[in-house]
């Protein structure tokens, strides 16, 4: 067996956007897993007051939404619409699709511009337009812990602006846990942070205090970072310049 993860001891607070950062290999993926009952661990992990492995998995599927491109390579060949009714099956209230069902997955392609693509089949969109939807599966469950893996990927510019946005709204009714490799998306969106290398956490705090020892994120990445102020706003840039 291989221990991607260890020494992990983690408060998760609510109605705050979590952040985790790390290089690759570091167990980003494997955290959210882990909390999303996909992977299995050692040691315990509370939802609610409750240790993980005592839930049903069709408990934790309508409590938790884990949110991953590559996850959606099986289901390629539905359509847009397909997709997210059937990605509200582990909360809908009927075998067949209720009213409820189809108001909110109107609402939630709206919200994230793939209402124009709602008759297209997945395996036919472009690499962003599949991120969006792949978003909005975790999304139309209304899930209380939204797990989101690297929810950026082929976002370009305004999308990813407009993800930062996005993410705050869903603040209001979901837990928010997510990965990125961009240090700038993820210190604009997230509020406290985790930051893992090769297994265990090497920060865990919010925004001001990774801010004040961004030195942390240059010595794990082997990267220099600029600090700079912009509008009043402290922003971390990467120089892709490695250090050696
Ligand atoms: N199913 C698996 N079986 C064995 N090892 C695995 C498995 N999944 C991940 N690992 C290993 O666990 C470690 C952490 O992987 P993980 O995918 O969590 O990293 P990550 O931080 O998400 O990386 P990346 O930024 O590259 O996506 C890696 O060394 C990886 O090779």
């Amino acid at each position: 067996m291989i221990t991607a993860l260890k020494n992990i001891d983690i408060t998760i607070k609510d109605n705050v956007v979590t952040c985790i950062m790390g290089p690759n290999g570091a167990g980003k993926t494997t955290l959210l897993k882990t909390i999303a009952k996909i992977t299995s661990y050692d040691g315990s992990i509370y939802i609610d007051g409750k240790e993980l492995r005592e839930y049903p998995l069709r408990t934790i599927s309508k409590l938790i939404s884990y949110v991953s491109q590559i996850e959606a390579v099986d289901i390629l060949s539905l359509t847009v619409k397909e997709a997210l009714l059937t990605a509200r099956y582990p909360v809908s209230k009927a075998f067949f699709e209720t009213y409820e069902d189809l108001r909110i997955v109107e609402e939630v392609s709206k919200m994230l511009q793939i209402n124009n693509l709602l008759d297209r089949r997945l395996s036919e969109l472009s690499s962003g337009e599949l991120q969006r939807v792949v978003l909005g599966l975790g999304l139309v469950k209304k899930p209380k812990y939204l797990l989101l893996d690297e929810p950026d990927n082929h976002m370009d510019l305004n999308y990813k602006a407009r993800l930062i946005e996005w993410i705050r709204d869903w603040r209001r009714f979901s837990n928010i846990l997510l990965t990125t490799h961009d240090i700038m998306f993820g210190t604009d969106v997230g509020e406290y942070f985790i930051i893992l290398d090769r297994g265990t956490p090497v920060f865990i705090g919010d925004k001001d205090d990774l801010l004040k020892h961004y030195t942390i994120l240059e010595k794990i990445y082997g990267v220099k970072i600029a600090k700079i102020s912009v509008d009043g706003k402290t922003r971390l840039i990467p120089l892709y310049e490695v250090i050696s």
